[in-house]
Protein backbone atom coordinates (compact mmCIF):
# COMPACT_ATOMS: atom_id res chain seq x y z
CA UNK A 1 0.00 0.00 0.00
CA UNK A 2 1.42 3.28 -1.13
CA UNK A 3 1.94 6.24 1.39
CA UNK A 4 -1.01 8.61 3.06
CA UNK A 5 0.19 11.56 4.29
CA UNK A 6 -1.22 14.63 6.07
CA UNK A 7 1.15 17.38 5.48
CA UNK A 8 0.63 19.20 9.05
CA UNK A 9 3.28 21.86 8.98
CA UNK A 10 2.34 24.81 10.93
CA UNK A 11 2.66 27.30 8.21
CA UNK A 12 0.54 25.08 6.05
CA UNK A 13 -2.06 24.86 9.03
CA UNK A 14 -1.44 28.91 9.55
CA UNK A 15 -2.32 29.13 5.44
CA UNK A 16 -5.34 26.56 5.70
CA UNK A 17 -6.98 28.43 8.23
CA UNK A 18 -6.67 31.75 6.24
CA UNK A 19 -8.27 30.52 3.24
CA UNK A 20 -11.01 27.83 4.99
CA UNK A 21 -12.61 31.47 5.61
CA UNK A 22 -15.26 32.46 4.08
CA UNK A 23 -14.56 36.38 4.61
CA UNK A 24 -10.83 35.62 2.46
CA UNK A 25 -10.95 37.39 -0.90
CA UNK A 26 -10.75 35.82 -4.16
CA UNK A 27 -6.91 37.21 -4.29
CA UNK A 28 -5.78 36.11 -0.49
CA UNK A 29 -7.59 32.83 -1.69
CA UNK A 30 -5.04 32.17 -4.44
CA UNK A 31 -1.99 33.49 -3.39
CA UNK A 32 -2.37 31.47 0.26
CA UNK A 33 -3.50 28.65 -1.84
CA UNK A 34 -0.38 28.91 -4.49
CA UNK A 35 1.76 29.10 -1.16
CA UNK A 36 0.30 26.29 0.53
CA UNK A 37 1.19 23.95 -2.63
CA UNK A 38 4.84 25.23 -2.61
CA UNK A 39 5.07 23.66 0.96
CA UNK A 40 3.20 20.86 -0.34
CA UNK A 41 5.65 20.03 -2.98
CA UNK A 42 8.77 20.85 -0.70
CA UNK A 43 7.07 17.63 0.98
CA UNK A 44 6.24 15.07 -1.89
CA UNK A 45 9.58 15.56 -3.20
CA UNK A 46 11.23 14.72 -0.60
CA UNK A 47 12.48 11.13 -1.38
CA UNK A 48 13.46 12.51 -4.71
CA UNK A 49 16.39 10.23 -5.95
CA UNK A 50 19.54 11.78 -6.25
CA UNK A 51 22.61 11.10 -7.79
CA UNK A 52 26.68 12.57 -7.57
CA UNK A 53 27.82 15.40 -9.98
CA UNK A 54 31.39 16.73 -9.96
CA UNK A 55 31.34 20.93 -10.14
CA UNK A 56 34.14 22.85 -9.27
CA UNK A 57 33.58 25.83 -6.44
CA UNK A 58 35.73 28.71 -6.25
CA UNK A 59 37.63 26.99 -4.08
CA UNK A 60 38.10 23.31 -5.47
CA UNK A 61 36.41 20.51 -7.35
CA UNK A 62 34.05 18.82 -5.53
CA UNK A 63 31.34 15.98 -5.52
CA UNK A 64 27.99 16.69 -4.99
CA UNK A 65 24.29 15.79 -5.31
CA UNK A 66 22.03 16.50 -7.84
CA UNK A 67 18.12 15.28 -8.54
CA UNK A 68 18.08 12.45 -10.49
CA UNK A 69 15.38 9.76 -12.30
CA UNK A 70 12.25 10.52 -13.94
CA UNK A 71 11.48 13.84 -15.22
CA UNK A 72 8.39 14.99 -13.79
CA UNK A 73 4.55 16.60 -15.01
CA UNK A 74 1.99 18.27 -12.74
CA UNK A 75 -1.24 17.64 -13.93
CA UNK A 76 -4.10 19.88 -12.33
CA UNK A 77 -8.02 19.00 -12.23
CA UNK A 78 -9.51 21.59 -13.73
CA UNK A 79 -10.53 24.12 -12.66
CA UNK A 80 -9.57 24.54 -9.06
CA UNK A 81 -6.07 22.50 -9.58
CA UNK A 82 -4.95 24.86 -11.51
CA UNK A 83 -4.56 26.88 -8.13
CA UNK A 84 -1.54 24.79 -7.30
CA UNK A 85 0.39 25.01 -10.48
CA UNK A 86 2.11 28.07 -9.89
CA UNK A 87 3.64 26.41 -6.28
CA UNK A 88 4.56 23.21 -7.92
CA UNK A 89 6.57 25.05 -10.56
CA UNK A 90 8.69 27.16 -8.04
CA UNK A 91 10.33 24.43 -6.65
CA UNK A 92 10.06 21.94 -9.67
CA UNK A 93 10.42 25.02 -13.11
CA UNK A 94 11.33 21.62 -15.85
CA UNK A 95 8.37 20.03 -14.92
CA UNK A 96 5.80 19.73 -17.68
CA UNK A 97 2.03 20.72 -17.31
CA UNK A 98 -0.83 18.33 -18.61
CA UNK A 99 -4.61 19.26 -17.96
CA UNK A 100 -7.35 17.63 -17.04
CA UNK A 101 -10.96 19.04 -17.28
CA UNK A 102 -13.13 17.66 -14.88
CA UNK A 103 -16.72 18.83 -13.63
CA UNK A 104 -18.76 17.12 -10.69
CA UNK A 105 -22.50 16.69 -11.86
CA UNK A 106 -24.31 17.90 -9.08
CA UNK A 107 -26.95 15.72 -8.33
CA UNK A 108 -24.52 12.51 -9.11
CA UNK A 109 -21.89 13.61 -7.84
CA UNK A 110 -20.15 11.87 -10.47
CA UNK A 111 -16.83 13.00 -12.26
CA UNK A 112 -17.31 14.21 -15.81
CA UNK A 113 -14.44 14.43 -18.01
CA UNK A 114 -13.92 17.82 -20.45
CA UNK A 115 -10.61 18.67 -21.70
CA UNK A 116 -7.61 16.39 -21.58
CA UNK A 117 -4.09 17.89 -22.99
CA UNK A 118 -0.98 15.71 -21.52
CA UNK A 119 2.89 15.88 -22.46
CA UNK A 120 3.64 13.27 -24.85
CA UNK A 121 6.13 11.59 -22.72
CA UNK A 122 3.94 11.30 -19.77
CA UNK A 123 4.31 7.68 -19.44
CA UNK A 124 7.88 7.95 -18.64
CA UNK A 125 7.22 10.92 -16.23
CA UNK A 126 6.64 10.92 -12.64
CA UNK A 127 3.40 12.80 -12.17
CA UNK A 128 1.58 15.30 -9.64
CA UNK A 129 -1.87 14.79 -9.95
CA UNK A 130 -3.14 18.66 -8.26
CA UNK A 131 -6.69 19.44 -6.70
CA UNK A 132 -7.32 21.57 -3.91
CA UNK A 133 -10.13 18.81 -3.08
CA UNK A 134 -10.30 15.23 -2.65
CA UNK A 135 -14.17 14.57 -1.54
CA UNK A 136 -16.10 11.73 -2.85
CA UNK A 137 -12.68 10.84 -4.68
CA UNK A 138 -14.78 10.48 -8.03
CA UNK A 139 -12.93 13.55 -9.77
CA UNK A 140 -9.82 12.38 -8.40
CA UNK A 141 -9.92 8.93 -9.65
CA UNK A 142 -11.61 9.74 -12.76
CA UNK A 143 -8.33 11.56 -13.38
CA UNK A 144 -5.98 8.89 -12.45
CA UNK A 145 -8.07 6.32 -14.57
CA UNK A 146 -7.31 8.56 -17.28
CA UNK A 147 -3.34 8.37 -17.33
CA UNK A 148 -3.38 4.64 -15.85
CA UNK A 149 -5.44 3.14 -18.53
CA UNK A 150 -5.42 6.00 -21.87
CA UNK A 151 -1.86 7.21 -21.35
CA UNK A 152 0.39 4.13 -19.55
CA UNK A 153 0.93 5.76 -16.85
CA UNK A 154 1.71 3.23 -13.97
CA UNK A 155 0.36 3.55 -10.17
CA UNK A 156 3.77 4.26 -8.81
CA UNK A 157 4.69 6.76 -10.78
CA UNK A 158 1.82 8.96 -9.83
CA UNK A 159 1.01 11.08 -6.58
CA UNK A 160 -2.39 12.34 -5.66
CA UNK A 161 -1.69 16.45 -4.19
CA UNK A 162 -4.68 17.80 -2.10
CA UNK A 163 -5.26 20.72 0.08
CA UNK A 164 -8.27 19.01 1.92
CA UNK A 165 -9.25 15.96 1.81
CA UNK A 166 -12.67 13.77 3.37
CA UNK A 167 -12.46 10.28 4.73
CA UNK A 168 -14.64 9.04 2.31
CA UNK A 169 -12.40 10.23 -0.61
CA UNK A 170 -9.13 8.94 0.96
CA UNK A 171 -10.83 5.39 1.39
CA UNK A 172 -12.29 5.76 -2.50
CA UNK A 173 -8.95 6.88 -3.85
CA UNK A 174 -6.63 4.25 -1.95
CA UNK A 175 -9.29 1.34 -2.81
CA UNK A 176 -9.26 2.60 -6.63
CA UNK A 177 -5.35 3.61 -6.55
CA UNK A 178 -3.73 1.37 -3.63
CA UNK A 179 -0.01 2.23 -5.30
CA UNK A 180 -0.43 6.13 -5.79
CA UNK A 181 0.91 8.04 -3.01
CA UNK A 182 -1.66 10.57 -1.27
CA UNK A 183 -0.44 14.18 0.55
CA UNK A 184 -3.13 16.33 1.98
CA UNK A 185 -2.43 19.05 3.93
CA UNK A 186 -5.89 18.46 6.23
CA UNK A 187 -8.16 15.72 6.82
CA UNK A 188 -11.89 16.61 7.70
CA UNK A 189 -14.68 15.56 8.94
CA UNK A 190 -17.35 14.40 6.67
CA UNK A 191 -18.57 14.81 3.86
CA UNK A 192 -22.63 17.04 3.60
CA UNK A 193 -25.55 16.13 1.85
CA UNK A 194 -24.35 17.70 -1.28
CA UNK A 195 -21.16 16.12 -1.18
CA UNK A 196 -19.16 19.31 0.47
CA UNK A 197 -16.41 18.45 2.78
CA UNK A 198 -17.03 20.01 6.35
CA UNK A 199 -15.47 22.10 7.52
CA UNK A 200 -13.80 22.51 4.26
CA UNK A 201 -13.24 25.46 2.54
CA UNK A 202 -16.04 25.35 0.19
CA UNK A 203 -15.92 25.06 -3.55
CA UNK A 204 -12.38 25.95 -4.29
CA UNK A 205 -12.87 26.87 -8.16
CA UNK A 206 -15.43 29.27 -7.38
CA UNK A 207 -13.28 30.88 -4.92
CA UNK A 208 -10.08 30.76 -6.46
CA UNK A 209 -11.97 32.29 -9.78
CA UNK A 210 -14.56 34.02 -8.21
CA UNK A 211 -17.45 32.35 -10.00
CA UNK A 212 -20.11 32.76 -7.35
O1 LIG B 1 -13.89 14.30 -4.91
P1 LIG B 1 -15.04 14.84 -5.68
O2 LIG B 1 -16.35 14.51 -5.07
O3 LIG B 1 -14.98 14.48 -7.13
O4 LIG B 1 -14.96 16.42 -5.55
C1 LIG B 1 -13.80 17.13 -5.75
C2 LIG B 1 -13.84 17.88 -7.04
O5 LIG B 1 -14.83 18.91 -6.98
C3 LIG B 1 -14.22 20.17 -7.29
O6 LIG B 1 -14.29 20.43 -8.66
P2 LIG B 1 -15.62 21.00 -9.36
O7 LIG B 1 -16.44 19.89 -9.90
O8 LIG B 1 -16.30 21.93 -8.43
O9 LIG B 1 -15.04 21.76 -10.60
P3 LIG B 1 -14.25 23.15 -10.63
O10 LIG B 1 -12.86 22.85 -10.17
O11 LIG B 1 -14.32 23.57 -12.05
O12 LIG B 1 -14.95 24.10 -9.73
C4 LIG B 1 -12.81 19.97 -6.85
O13 LIG B 1 -11.91 20.88 -7.39
C5 LIG B 1 -12.51 18.56 -7.26
O14 LIG B 1 -12.11 18.41 -8.60
O1 LIG C 1 -16.07 20.73 -0.47
C1 LIG C 1 -15.89 20.60 -1.69
C2 LIG C 1 -16.22 19.43 -2.38
C3 LIG C 1 -15.99 19.36 -3.72
N1 LIG C 1 -15.46 20.41 -4.35
C4 LIG C 1 -15.14 21.55 -3.71
O2 LIG C 1 -14.64 22.50 -4.33
N2 LIG C 1 -15.37 21.62 -2.39
MG1 LIG D 1 -15.89 23.74 -8.16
Amino acid sequence: MAKFQVVDHPLIQHKLTIIRDKNASSKVFKEVLNEIATLLAYEVTRSLPLEDVEIETPITKSVQKRIAGKKQAIVPILRAGLGMVDGFMSLIPAARVGHIGMYRDPETLEAVEYFAKFPVDIDERHVYVVDPMLATGASAIAALSQLENKYNVKQENMTFVGLVAAPEGVNALRDAFPDVDIYVAALDDHLNDHGYIVPGLGDAGDRIFGTK
